[in-house]
């Protein structure tokens, strides 16, 4: 196969990015069909690269033109769409979430099992960003020694009202849940949500920022900042302290300014596509080599399922405010804590006076 011809579901600001570079940028790919839920949208998109629109997505995916689909659809109607690949063979790069519930999540995983072949790639592009893969290769070379904790920042200039605190964590901190695993090499087994004090700029009952607080299988634990309306810049950062150092990660210092009026400082990416343009593309390379060869190039359907079941036990986290351990398949869940015992001498304890 020269060209492998993708249907791209979803045209909205993520889908149209990746149609965009499928046509310009990436190798051996070729858009042949677009479909979207607004028609109008889909034709002004095919248009301009003298693509075919096919209302239906399950059509669209079913097409005898089309070798390979791009999801990038609402995360809600990702199971429906990622079924229909599996059920048509087709190799799919579905953006995350890969879906939006633990349990058809689950069911994806052992559909594509059950074909013996890898058609799921899940969109975490952060894995392809030259960064975050130098500080992987740092932590397994046993440049930082063992890796004790991870602290990463997530912070968005502005988002949409829909991002209320659930939505932030499904859409959002799914990315760290991803980054944790891909650089510790393990899997997230509880969740808390500590909400401080929400930023004006968020809807009423929305807690922006929040922190989040994972502990892996080994105990380590890794923090996250989530704050999605800083009216600033795109700001996502990632610090590992080892017990033989630390590194940081995505500090903007290529480019520092001192100005006229005496202020000086260097540069925000002021979004995503800014910040992780070159990872989207590699990502999309990798996928678009590894389809043609019948298999994959990143994570796949169990990274994206275990990404959701974080995400889910985070969302109980937000609505419980305690730990809330994470339910995934074949893995132990620790044990309750015991309560810490009362040392203080017996006299000490009681009513004050
Ligand atoms: N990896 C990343 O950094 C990013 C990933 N995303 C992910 O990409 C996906 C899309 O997000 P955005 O582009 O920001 O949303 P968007 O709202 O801009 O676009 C979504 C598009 O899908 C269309 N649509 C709705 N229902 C559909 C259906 N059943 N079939 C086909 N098309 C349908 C909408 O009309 C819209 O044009 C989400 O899963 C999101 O989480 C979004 C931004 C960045
Ligand atoms: O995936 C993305 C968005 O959907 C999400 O809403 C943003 O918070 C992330 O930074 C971006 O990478």
């Amino acid at each position: 196969m020269t060209e492998l011809r993708i249907a791209v579901l979803g045209v909205g600001m993520m889908g149209a990015f990746h149609v965009d570079a499928l046509t310009k940028r990436i190798r051996g790919a070729k858009v042949t069909v677009i479909s979207d839920y607004f028609p109008e949208k889909a034709k002004e998109v095919a248009d301009a690269i003298g693509a075919r629109v096919v209302d239906d997505p399950i059509e669209a995916i079913n097409d005898a033109e089309v070798d390979a689909v791009l999801i990038a659809s609402p995360g809600a109607v990702h199971d429906v769409q990622v079924n229909a690949c599996l059920d048509a063979g087709k190799p799919v790069l579905c953006e995350k979430p890969l879906t939006t519930d633990i349990a058809s999540s689950r069911v994806i995983v052992e559909k594509e099992k059950s074909l013996g072949k890898e058609l799921i790639q899940v969109g975490f592009m952060r894995r392809f960003d030259p960064e975050y893969v130098a500080l992987h290769q740092l932590i397994v070379s046993g440049g930082l020694g063992n890796p004790l904790m991870v602290h990463c920042t997530h912070r968005n200039p502005a988002v949409p009202d829909h991002f209320n605190s659930e939505f932030m964590i499904r859409d959002s901190v799914v990315h760290e849940v991803d980054v944790t695993r891909f650089l510790l090499g393990e899997e997230i087994v509880s969740v808390q949500v500590i909400k401080g004090v929400a930023t004006s700029a968020a809807p009423a009952g929305t807690n922006d920022p929040m922190l989040v607080v994972f502990e892996t299988e080994s105990g380590r634990i890794v923090t996250d900042e989530i704050y999605v309306r800083t009216g600033v810049a795109y700001e996502v950062r990632t610090e590992v302290v080892g017990e033989q150092g630390s590194a940081t990660i995505g500090l903007d210092q290529n480019l520092q300014v001192k100005r006229t009026d005496g202020s000086w400082g260097g540069q925000i990416t002021p979004g995503f596509v800014e910040r992780f343009g070159q990872a989207y593309d590699i990502e999309l390379q990798r996928w678009v080599d590894a389809a043609k060869q019948g298999t994959i190039d990143g994570p796949g359907a169990w990274d994206g399922y275990a990404a959701v079941a974080v995400c889910e036990a985070g969302v109980k986290a937000v609505r419980s405010g305690r730990k809330e351990y994470v339910q995934l398949a074949g893995i132990a869940l620790p044990v309750e804590e015991e309560p810490i015992p009362d040392i203080r001498a017996p006299d000490l304890i009681g009513d004050r006076p």
